[in-house]
């Protein structure tokens, strides 16, 4: 034990989050189930489009990606040097050989030469079949037309081999590959130079709430508020897979609700309304959505914050209503949000990799839910984890500390007092 940050405990919390032990309310699921329940429900919107490699960054892979031909797709050098027959390397060295002739990338592979001379040869170029290794440049001394080498090479040095990466038909990405521009190289690399991709997913935002009016462009009146959540959630859904069809606000009204839900259910793949969602007499989200012919798939998760979270389906469009508290509105999104848009995607991998990381702090806090913060790495300790601390705590009405904070910490729901060194689970915020 070296001080507070180099403690190692051991690891205190089961698989998940921990919040599938709920002792609260039994409406409530846990965050695994929420999963269970976007991944049985929510799928890809149909529609594939093939694309130019260039213009397909960010979107998802809707046909897997087969090698055209083997990888190399010849024998090469892989150094500048002098293309050699090791067996040529008879008794003792130095040896001497006659440069028979040069080769170069891009040359066409040429068989005139005997393995009793060395050739030329530079890298990327076909290695001629009378050779099995390259000797680098820096390893020879050029005496004219011959060339002096001093150690004896191995077999197959300096050489890339045809196929010895993948062969000819291999697959090389599969279907829900997010396309990165790692996998456009291997796309490339495959000699692919358009792909099938899923179609972006059609998305409209409708924040309600009578108080909300937009950043900046009107004073407030009595009772008015900025509307956080519009401009948040529209830099969130700004991704290469989404096309965002409408934006709206709608004031606190059953009628309007339902009709805006309604109307934009019928042109989109998916329908993020925000507030509304809660029990009070003027949140109208679940009735609006109940009288517009729709359905929950879940309605409250065991979460601080953000328990009103609720997924639905509005025709053939899915309804994923967020509180309207923004800082649970931002952490409801970044939690199933994203979940539901990569499922929507068609991305193989729906839930972002959550990291774990030690708490650099004692902390106690009301049991019940699972609670998340957000959370700044402070440092690393001895066995380099990062270490995470809370900087200022925000209520769910609050954003601020958001935007200094690098990730979310998930404290497990059954815990009223976690100590500095117990492992929790992080996820990381995108860094753009
Ligand atoms: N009796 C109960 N009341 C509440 C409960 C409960 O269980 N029982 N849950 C609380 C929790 S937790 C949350 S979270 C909120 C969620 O409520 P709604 O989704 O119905 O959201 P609203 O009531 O419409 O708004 C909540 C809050 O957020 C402000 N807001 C709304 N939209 C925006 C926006 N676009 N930009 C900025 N701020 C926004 C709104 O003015 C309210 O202050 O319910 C609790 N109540
Ligand atoms: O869950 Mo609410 O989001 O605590 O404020």
């Amino acid at each position: 034990m070296n001080g507070a940050l180099m403690t190692y405990l051991p690891r205190q919390i089961p698989a998940g989050c921990g919040c599938d032990d709920l002792t609260t309310s039994s409406s409530w699921i846990s965050i695994d189930e929420a999963f269970r329940r976007i991944s049985d429900h929510v799928l890809p919107s149909a529609p594939t489009e093939t694309l130019p490699i260039q213009d397909v960054r960010g979107r998802v892979l809707a046909k897997p990606v087969c090698a055209q031909c083997d990888m190399p797709r010849f024998d090469h050098a892989a150094m500048d040097g002098y293309a050699v027959d090791s067996r040529a390397f008879a008794g003792d060295g130095p040896w001497l050989f006659p440069v028979a002739g040069r080769i170069a990338a891009g040359d066409a592979p040429n068989a005139r030469y005997a393995s009793s001379d060395a050739c030329r040869i530079f890298t990327g170029a076909p290695l001629p079949v009378q050779y099995d290794c390259v000797i680098m440049q820096e390893r020879a001394e050029r005496l004219g037309n011959s060339i002096r080498f001093d150690e004896r090479p191995e077999p197959g040095e300096n050489v890339r081999r045809r196929g010895e990466a993948y062969q000819s038909g291999t697959e090389i990405l599969p279907a829900g590959s997010l396309l990165t521009p790692r996998a456009i190289a291997a796309c490339a690399a495959a000699g692919h130079g358009s792909v099938r991709v899923q179609s972006r997913v059609r998305v409209a935002l409708i924040a309600t709430g009578s108080e909300v009016a937009t950043p900046g462009a009107q004073a407030l009146e009595s009772g008015q508020i900025w509307d956080v959540n519009t401009p948040m959630l529209q830099s969130l859904l700004s991704r290469p897979d989404v096309v965002l069809h409408d934006i709206m606000r709608v004031s606190d009204s059953l009628e309007s609700i339902r009709d805006a839900v309604q109307s934009a259910a019928a042109y989109t793949d998916l329908v993020v309304t925000t507030g509304g969602v809660s029990v009070g007499d003027e949140d109208h989200l679940h009735n609006a959505v109940l009288s517009a012919g729709g359905e929950m798939i879940f309605a409250g998760v065991a979460i601080k914050p953000g328990k009103p979270i609720t997924l639905g389906r509005i025709g053939k469009a899915i309804w994923l209503g967020l509180p309207g508290n923004p800082g649970s509105a931002f952490v409801t999104w970044s939690i199933f949000g994203e979940v539901v848009l990569n499922a929507l995607s068609g991305r193989q991998e729906t839930i972002p990799k959550r990291q774990h990381v030690l708490l650099g702090q004692d902390l106690s806090r009301k049991a019940g839910r699972c609670e998340i913060r957000a959370a700044s790495i402070v440092g690393i300790d001895g066995y380099g984890r990062d270490v995470i601390e809370f900087k200022s705590g925000g209520n769910s009405g609050q954003v601020s500390h958001f935007a200094e904070a690098d990730g979310l910490a998930f404290l497990p729901s059954e815990l009223d007092h976690v100590p500095a060194g117990a492992l929790v689970e992080f996820l990381p915020f995108c860094t753009n």
